[in-house]
């Protein structure tokens, strides 16, 4: 799969955003190595920490679905440049180790960079 094909997935997701405090729509779309696609968005709450972000979202129901071994994640929302995920979410992509962070923004601009630039100096317990 291409990355325009997981940006497509991630900007569909972004559809079902639940966000009626910030108004601001993200959508994410992971893709497992297996090859299969899960998409997210971000779901708000009125106690507002209770808020589960976009790519989060698609992480877990990934994980939910018993997968665990993947190859990429894409995020979308109306941004002036690419996206760029939250440190929760970055966290949790080290985690599960995804090697590549696809952001995009609805005018079209796209940033690809890798697990180890977007978050130096992880935390690991080991
Ligand atoms: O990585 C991020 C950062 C923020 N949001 C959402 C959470 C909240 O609903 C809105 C504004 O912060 O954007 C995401 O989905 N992903
Ligand atoms: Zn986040």
């Amino acid at each position: 799969m291409e990355d325009k094909d997981l940006i497509a997935a991630a900007k569909k997701y972004r559809e079902n955003a639940y966000a009626p405090y910030s108004k601001f729509k993200v959508g994410a779309a992971v893709l497992t190595k297996k090859g299969n696609v899960y998409g997210g968005c971000n779901i708000e709450n009125s106690s507002f920490p209770v808020t589960n972000c976009a790519e989060r979202t698609a992480i877990f129901k990934a994980v939910s679905e018993g997968e665990q071994a993947f190859a990429a994640i894409a995020l979308i929302a109306d941004t002036p440049g690419p996206c760029s995920p939250c440190g929760a979410c970055r966290q949790v992509m080290v985690e599960f180790k995804i090697p590549r962070i696809i952001m995009a923004n609805m005018k079209g601009d796209v940033k690809v960079v890798t697990l180890e630039e977007i978050m130096p100096y992880a935390f690991t317990e080991f």
